[in-house]
């Protein structure tokens, strides 16, 4: 067996060491990588593919970037979710004994990025470590972008650790295999684009790296918490082999310190994306967003993603904003001194991860000049909470002047090139300076005398890196030149370049002169953002305390901007809102087309409402409207309302909308009802709880079922608010029993065939959905609108002759569910399901007979049976038992019979609209023996 060379040796022996990531191996000014990695990064990269001989049998693989352009294909790589490992020579060629030693010098991973490239300005990047230990998860995300670091446990059930994920979105996700595949079973598509790195946490409670934290802090930890730490901090410092001395302040927090949400109610609210396409544009975020700092941005997304339950701590927030918001000048004054602020987070991790160059420092410098104005106006603007802000500002003008002294104001964005400094501040750098100066002065003057010597115009002195300086002479001219006096160096096409003695000897002192200026640029330079780093947590309040302020003018200018107003909150129950908007559609509409509506909800005047009325009336607006203006209040934002009292929520769930694109592998269906489960088990009566279409996945009677069902849990065993939409209108009839439930309906005013949507919530229950017309609306082929009205008419005239049919049967349900109140016949299968509906046993089974051609099962059976039937005896059995009885009479039939009955019996119900449905029904019927 050939052997590798040693060079390639050295390559596998590091490559072991990172085996999912890709190793940089850097030669000369490559970094190259070989084998499977190079197969993979030509094609990711879109890179050449060569090959190259390493002493094996076959040509290795291998393809490579410059070191120079590096950080472009490491960025491309991190984005589509690789890991890269830079592989540096760590010691001088002229000493190294056989092959340059190398190493890894850092890994970068999605989780752990520095360079501005893979990250998003307002967006933070978190790495989230979760534990599970003693029946929870302790839980840690750090964005070493920003140096920010929370810790939190949560106990018991695996859905809060789905929504915590759900806040932070991490990139990358440490944990334990078992506690990685628990999460991605669950997976979800926000889950999907998250690296995820098996690590098994230290048992028996390991402590996080050495020296990073105090034992105080280490003590403040939850359970959990120290493994958890441990776990992250270990990673960041493998992976990341410097300084991580930005990562100081650990922020514990209570996860009931915020309002709960599930990812779903999170995405269909739109909170921070929209639910198309996962843009920021049409989101509360997109609404609220009125930043001007990269920090502030981040803070804002953070406050919407976790509104506060701290009635207390809203006000204060509230306080700040009514301020500004009255205030305009002092906002716009604000606002002007904002937009000269850099990201200080970043700016700041940079100067601790010893990667910030000279203009990083700089506009360090430029964003510390306007803290005292900041201060300022935070003080004049009058708000308790904003003073109290301004308190805690430390102006860190000091590190301002350091910078200001030592940097010049426009420096280059290399840190090894010199000009960065600037004159003054170094003694021994200004006499380098001076040198080199007086150096390219006897250049010139050195340009000129030659010229004149020889009397060739265009004599010249120039300089290239391998020869140094030289004099250039055209061919032409050469003969014009003293014989002895010069050495020849180099020959062109058309010029000869020649040095003298004179010039040799200036040449070296001017060479040591830059070479030293530069080395001494690069010390202070280094030195200063060394002595800035051990100031890093001043700086890091510093950031966040402009951030804060950031937020407070976003808020206030876009509350005045949209007539919104500040909410009384509270530990109380009712909430109440007099012209309540929706404020991102109102947004996107033209102005005054939206239309406000009410929302009370209280002990006394209901908690419930059950809200119906057609397609397309406004109805998810509407309730979307109700979460929206309790969520803003919360984060402390005014509301868009005439006027609004809100009461703090401890959670909102909400059922709005498809959750297909959400959750893969399951039915939509089955997802709406696992959501209902966990709210049943977490709602209190401090949620708020807003289900659209309840039940509607399913077939229409099982579906009213439920609906009526959860309503009824909600109503007497939770007691939270709800608002409940539902195109069941038999349901209607629960306002008589549910003492805290209210009928409304989305006002319509029909003049001949034309409807129009009033968008006004009146109260009262509607009696049609206006589906065919919507769908006409919609444009869908006239046949196809024409056809659903004829197929409706049947239908309704069908069910209304089973439905006097079925009396004696359904009238045993309602005995046997406690006298529900008998409801005259209106439409579709409901009708039947509604009648028998305090039984749930009764009402699947009637679905199943409603979806069977019913009248005419229905009439064979009432033929057949020898005794009236109970309400559990289905069609399907009656069929059977029919046949049973009377084989003769039903021979002829059988096989159609059967057919259908394959059929029946084949059908899925669960997955079936009530329109695909109404189809299924129309052909089995045709398919029926007379
Ligand atoms: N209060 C309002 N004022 C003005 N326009 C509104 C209002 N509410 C809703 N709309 C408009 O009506 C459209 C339909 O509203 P929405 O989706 O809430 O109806 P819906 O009753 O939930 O319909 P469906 O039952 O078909 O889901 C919205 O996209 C919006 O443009």
């Amino acid at each position: 067996m050939a052997k590798y060379t040693p060079m390639i040796e050295q390559y596998l022996s590091v490559k072991a060491e990172v085996p999912d990531a890709f190793l940089f191996f850097r030669l000369g000014d490559f970094y190259e990588m070989f084998f499977d990695d190079a197969l993979l990064a030509a094609r990711e990269l879109e890179i050449t593919l060569t090959g190259r001989e390493g002493g094996g049998e076959e040509r290795i693989p291998m393809c490579g970037v410059p070191y120079h352009s590096a950080e472009n294909y490491i960025a491309r790589l991190i984005e589509k979710g690789y890991k890269v490992a830079i592989c540096e020579q760590v010691e001088d060629p002229a000493e190294a004994k056989g092959v340059v030693r190398r190493e890894i010098v850092r890994i970068v991973t999605p989780g752990t990025v520095m360079d501005a490239r893979s990250l998003s300005e307002t967006v933070n990047n978190y790495i989230v470590a979760v534990v599970f230990s003693g029946g929870g998860y302790g839980f840690a995300a750090c964005d070493i972008s920003t140096g920010e670091l929370y810790v939190t446990r949560l106990s018991g059930s695996f859905e809060l650790l789905l929504d915590e994920l759900n806040t932070y979105s991490p990139s990358e996700l440490l944990g334990s295999e078992t506690v990685l595949e628990q999460i991605r079973g669950s997976a979800s598509a926000w889950l999907k684009t998250a690296v995820m790195t098996p690590r098994e946490p230290v048992s028996g409670g390991g402590m996080a790296p050495e020296g990073l934290f105090s034992e105080k802090q280490l003590a403040s930890l939850p359970e959990g918490g120290r493994e958890t730490l441990a776990l992250l901090m270990g990673y960041l410092q493998e992976t990341q082999k410097r300084s991580l001395s930005h990562i100081k302040h650990i922020r514990v927090y209570e996860p009931n310190q915020y309002m709960v949400m599930d990812p779903f109610t999170r995405r269909n609210l739109e909170l921070v994306e929209t639910v198309r396409d996962r843009s920021k544009k049409g989101t509360l975020l997109w609404l609220l967003d009125n930043t001007v700092t990269a920090m502030g941005g981040r803070l804002l997304r953070r406050w919407i993603e976790k509104p506060l339950m701290n009635a207390a701590h809203i006000n204060d927030r509230l306080e700040a904003v009514d301020r500004l918001y009255n205030q305009l000048i002092v906002r716009d004054e604000l606002k002007q001194a904002l937009k000269e602020v850099y990201d200080l987070e970043r700016l700041t991790a940079r100067i601790a991860y010893g990667s910030a160059n000279a203009r990083d420092l700089v506009a360090l410098k430029v964003s510390l000049q306007q803290v005292p104005a900041l201060r300022e106006q935070c003080e004049a603007s009058g708000s308790r909470t904003l003073a109290a802000l301004a308190a805690r500002i430390d102006p860190c003008q000091d590190l301002m002047t350091w910078i200001a002294e030592a940097i010049v104001d426009e420096p280059p964005v290399s840190v090894r090139d010199g000009g960065m400094i600037r004159a003054g501040l170094s003694a021994r750098l200004d006499q380098l300076r001076e040198a080199s100066a007086n150096g390219k002065q006897w250049l010139a003057e050195l340009e000129r005398q030659e010229r004149e010597r020889t009397g060739i115009k265009s004599l010249k002195i120039g300089f290239n890196k391998v020869f140094g300086y030289f004099i250039e002479v055209t061919k032409s001219n050469l003969a014009q030149l003293e014989e002895g006096r010069y050495e020849r160096k180099q020959t062109l096409a058309n010029a000869e370049r020649f040095v003298t003695p004179e010039l040799k000897e200036k040449e070296a002192l001017i060479l040591e002169a830059q070479e030293s200026m530069v080395d001494l640029e690069y010390e202070l330079f280094v030195g200063l953002r060394d002595q800035l780093a051990s100031y890093i947590p001043r700086l890091q309040q510093l950031a966040e305390l402009i951030a804060t302020v950031d937020v407070y003018q976003s808020l206030a200018h876009v509350s005045a901007s949209n007539r919104f107003t500040r909410p009384e909150i509270g530990d109380f129950y009712e909430l109440e809102i007099e012209e309540g908007r929706h404020p991102v559609v109102e947004a996107v509409l033209e102005a005054g087309v939206f239309i406000a509506n009410e929302t009370k909800l209280t002990r006394e005047d209901g908690n419930m409402l059950l809200i119906t009325g057609p397609n397309m009336a406004g109805k998810s607006t509407y309730m979307r409207q109700v979460a929206m203006i309790c969520l803003m209040a919360q984060i402390g934002c005014f509301v868009p309302a005439k006027r609004a009292k809100v009461p703090v929520i401890d959670r909102i769930f909400t059922r709005i909308g498809a959750a297909d694109d959400l959750i893969g592998g399951q039915s939509t269906f089955m997802v709406e009802m696992m959501d209902i489960q966990v709210m049943t088990e977490k709602a209190t009566e401090r949620s708020l709880v807003i289900i659209d279409e309840l039940g509607r996945g399913t077939s229409t009677g099982e579906g009213m079922s439920i609906a009526q069902a959860v309503i009824e849990f909600l109503h007497d065993k939770i007691g939270c608010k709800t608002l409940v939409s539902t195109h069941f209108h038999e349901l209607a009839h629960l306002e008589e029993s549910l003492g805290g439930l209210r009928n409304y309906c989305m006002a319509v005013k029909e003049s001949g065939k034309q409807v129009t949507f009033l968008r006004r919530l009146i109260r009262g229950a509607a009696s049609t959905s206006y589906g065919i017309y919507c769908a006409q609306i919609a444009g869908l082929p006239a046949s196809i609108i024409e056809r659903s009205y004829e197929l409706l008419h049947t239908f309704e005239s069908r069910t209304e002759l089973l439905q006097g049919r079925l009396q004696p049967a359904a009238g045993s349900a309602n005995e046997q569910g406690g006298g529900q109140p008998e409801k005259e016949a209106s439409n579709g299968a409901e009708t039947i399901a509604e009648a028998s509906a305090p039984d749930a046993q009764a009402s699947v089974r009637y679905t199943v007979e409603a979806a069977v051609p019913a009248v005419q099962l229905q009439a064979e059976r009432l033929d057949a049976a020898t005794k009236e039937p109970e309400v559990g005896d289905i069609v399907q059995l009656s069929l059977f038992a029919v046949h049973e009885a009377k084989p003769e009479k039903l021979s002829k039939r059988d096989a159609k019979a059967d057919k259908v009955l394959e059929q029946l019996r084949s059908a899925d119900l669960m997955n079936m609209t009530p329109m695909t449905a109404m189809n299924f029904l129309y052909e089995l019927k045709k398919q029926l023996p007379n």
